[in-house]
């Protein structure tokens, strides 16, 4: 079915409203205060070109180095400063009115929808997590025979596999219980802990509650059992197992064909009120030694071929494992706008929810949730936000090719308007499906390249949305007050840093590709959109101006180098609103962000910006050079989702977990000793005479704004004395290097 498609509306003229948009009033204040900041910025670059025309052969080498670092700092800092606008000239607001939906469209017209929920490695991604994850959207309030969940299983695990059987055999119970209590948390892990108003529920209703607590505890026991012995054991059956066998003799898991598995059946199985249920296939795809995997771009393109031979809904919902639905009328709320006669549906390609985490602490001290990019750019985003890899609604058809023509595939059966007839479970069909998710099915295909998610990039979200809007499509954010999805975020900071690692090494390779934004995307984006995926394409720069931030004037100050002009003049004035002015800007933003935002939070999240400068930014951009150097071939590493105790409280506590012995802290390091060092020199300056005090204020200020910062550092190396600390060899490294820095500013 087309959705959107007139003949299955009621008329459009005098059909009520599924949706408005409401710009924000904030816009006003942003484009007066973009043109104020912009003066100061052209004034600034004023000074510095005066500045370079003084340098001569003669000059001495640390005023050099200072001048021109600077002036590369601050043009990298005006540079993102202009793309930051692009989020700010327009933002706005969506609202949704689902209530409206019956008026509009009949429930028996509603688009089938095909949800996609990928999980890599059993041990980093808890089986009973995953499992929350599928029955949640399970018990999605939406037509149980509309309605098919896929898990790709890129672990090929007997564990996971295992898990979804089980969850196959509670969802018979649990899908029912959700419709008829009408629950709203529908993952029974998050529905079990919550403070449920208890008392207002009937005996009836309590003792069948509590039966399915039972239930369900039971499973999570005989999950983790299962994960904890490593093997499935006798509690699995026999011929799954022998699906899985040709595995072990690669474990290695380069080369092997497909699983797929029917676990619930729409057109065969009922839950235990005589309902049918939603269809649940697990799919492990096949490998091959010979074509490369593609990782989680390579696990979606199979589903979308499997889900496209066994159902071919024409929606398409993205999910991590660990982002659980924690609204059941989400997709009803999508069909706001893919079934709104008054929206262009020809160019719409896809509905994008924030990403919402929970179990973060009150403070956020590691930034997790990333407000910037998941709740306060994509509302600001002209054609619409990009892809963030889950809690995505896509149009099938957008996968496949412009809005305006049709990429052909290599089989009908594949393509977006092919009607399925045969039942899932068909000898063709699984023969078909296994042979479009085997290993080596892409070869010379168009998969990842003009069809499907993109290859070539591990941030395959944002390269896929990045490609789509290039192509003409637009997109939608759709951020409803009640979180539609809540997810989980890591709570140890060297996971942290690793993610962002890989997404720095991601957003490289789309840099240097053929389609870099600088060259490719401006072209086809315009200013405005090409601006905002440029703002996230050289997000790495950050790391530019932070080190030289971070060092340089400090390294100034230990030298009794004046760097920034006398705190009595002018100048100084303009250096002050520079940085306070695009402090408090931030500051205000990151509060109307709502979801209780705290100034608090804000200051952790400057301060880990600062922290992602000197190390993932850093070391991501470095890695990334020895990949193009072939040196390193790194993949993608999934996140751990698990967590040990130990970690779990001292995240809890709202203490830093540098007990990591990794590289990317001792840059870290350095720079928190720097400016301990330099803020002490500075004192000891300011003391000895009134000229200094005048010349070096601001960098004795700048000084103090690092040691401010870097306090959990130095807690972390000198005081600490529990698993968190850092590691003696880092710290003894990093001093040796922050000493060697010292003595050559003081001898310069
Ligand atoms: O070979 C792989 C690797 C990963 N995954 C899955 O991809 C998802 C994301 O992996 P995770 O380790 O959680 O990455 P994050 O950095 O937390 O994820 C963010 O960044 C990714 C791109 O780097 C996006 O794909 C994600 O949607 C986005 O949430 C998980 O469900 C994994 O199971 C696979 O299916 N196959
Ligand atoms: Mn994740």
């Amino acid at each position: 079915m087309e959705i959107g498609s007139r003949r299955n509306m009621v008329s459009s003229e005098n059909s009520p409203p599924l949706n408005s948009v409401t710009p924000l009033r904030r816009r006003t204040a942003n484009r007066i205060y973009a043109l104020i900041y912009a003066s100061a910025l052209l004034a600034l670059f004023y000074r510095h070109v005066r500045q370079l025309l003084l340098l001569r052969f003669t000059t001495p080498v640390p005023v050099a180095a200072a001048t021109l670092s600077l002036f590369v700092a601050d043009s990298v800092l005006a540079f993102m400063w202009c793309t930051t606008q692009s989020f700010r000239v327009y933002p706005i607001r969506r609202t949704e009115y689902v209530e409206n939906i019956p008026k509009v469209l009949k429930e028996e017209d509603f688009p089938a929808l095909d949800v996609f929920v990928c999980t890599a490695d059993p041990y980093k991604e808890p089986p009973i997590g995953v499992v929350n994850t599928a029955l949640s959207v399970l018990a999605y309030d939406y037509p149980a025979d509309k309605l098919s969940v896929y898990l790709s299983d890129d672990g090929r695990s007997e564990l996971t596999l295992f898990a979804f059987m089980e969850a196959a055999k509670f969802a018979a119970h649990w899908l029912p219980f959700c419709r008829e209590n009408k629950v709203v948390d529908r993952s029974p892990e998050d529905y079990f802990r919550s403070n449920r108003s208890i008392g207002s529920e009937t005996e009836r209703i309590k003792s069948v509650t509590f039966g399915l607590q039972v239930m369900y505890e039971g499973m999570k026991v005989r999950i983790e059992n299962v994960v904890a012995k490593g093997e499935a054991g006798k509690e699995f059956i026999e011929k799954e197992r022998q699906a899985l066998s040709p595995c072990t003799d690669a474990v290695t898991g380069q080369s092997h064909p497909p699983v797929i598995q029917v676990l619930v059946d729409n057109s065969q199985d009922r839950d235990i009120a005589g309902n049918g249920m939603p269809n649940l296939i697990y799919v492990s795809r096949g490998k091959s030694r010979t074509a490369p995997n593609n990782f989680k771009a390579g696990a979606l393109n199979a589903l979308v071929r499997v889900s496209a031979v066994m159902t071919n809904a024409p929606v398409v919902l993205t999910l991590d494992c660990d982002m659980r639905s924690n609204d059941p009328v989400t997709p009803r709320r999508v069909l706001c706008y893919l079934a709104d006669p008054n929206l262009d549906q020809s160019k719409l390609a896809y509905v994008q929810f924030p990403q919402i985490f929970q179990g973060l602490d009150r403070d956020d001290i590691y930034a997790s949730s990333f407000r910037s990019g998941f709740q306060m750019n994509p509302m600001g985003m002209k054609n619409g936000p990009d892809y963030f890899g889950t809690g995505c609604f896509f149009r099938r058809r957008a996968l496949f090719g412009c809005p305006m023509a049709i990429v052909q595939l290599e089989i009908p059966e594949l393509s977006a308007d092919h009607v399925v007839e045969r039942p899932i479970q068909s000898r063709e069909n699984m023969e078909l499906a296994h042979h479009v998710a085997s290993g080596d099915y892409e070869n010379m295909t168009n998969w990842g390249s003009k069809v499907g998610f993109r290859y070539g990039s591990l941030v395959e979200d944002y390269f896929t949305s990045y490609q789509l809007h290039c192509k003409g499509w637009k997109s939608i954010y759709c951020h409803p007050n009640r979180p539609a999805f809540l997810g989980d975020a890591p709570t140890s900071l060297i996971d942290m840093l690793n993610q962002l690692k890989r997404w720095v090494v991601g957003l490289h390779e789309v840099t240097f590709s053929r389609y870099s934004v600088v060259t490719y995307g401006f072209r086809f984006l315009g200013l405005l959109m090409g601006l905002s995926y440029a703002h996230y394409a050289l997000w790495p720069m950050w790391a530019i101006p932070i080190v030289v931030y971070s060092v340089v004037p400090q390294l100034a100050l230990i030298n009794a180098l004046p760097v920034f002009p006398m705190l009595s003049g002018p100048w100084s004035l303009l250096y002050i609103f520079l940085f306070l002015g695009a402090y408090s800007q931030d500051l205000v933003e990151f509060l109307l962000s709502g979801n209780g935002a705290t100034v608090r939070q804000w200051w952790n999240d400057q301060r880990i910006c600062l922290v992602r400068g000197l190390t993932c930014l850093l070391i991501g951009s470095l890695e990334f050079g020895l990949k193009c150097l072939s040196i390193s071939i790194g993949g993608f590493s999934v996140t751990s989702k698990a967590t040990n105790d130990e970690q779990r409280k001292m995240y809890e506590q709202g203490v830093f977990d540098f007990g990591a012995s990794s590289l990317m802290f001792v840059p870290l390091s350095v720079a928190a000793l720097v400016n301990f060092i330099a803020f002490a020199r500075g004192l000891a300056l300011s003391l000895a005479g009134a000229l200094a005090v005048e010349s070096l204020a601001l960098q004795v200020l700048l000084a103090s704004f690092g040691v401010v910062n870097g306090w959990p550092l130095y807690e972390a190396m000198f005081f600490r004395s529990d698993k968190g600390r850092l590691p003696t060899n880092i710290t003894l490294a990093s001093a040796f290097v922050a000493a060697l820095l010292c003595a050559a500013a003081f001898l310069a």
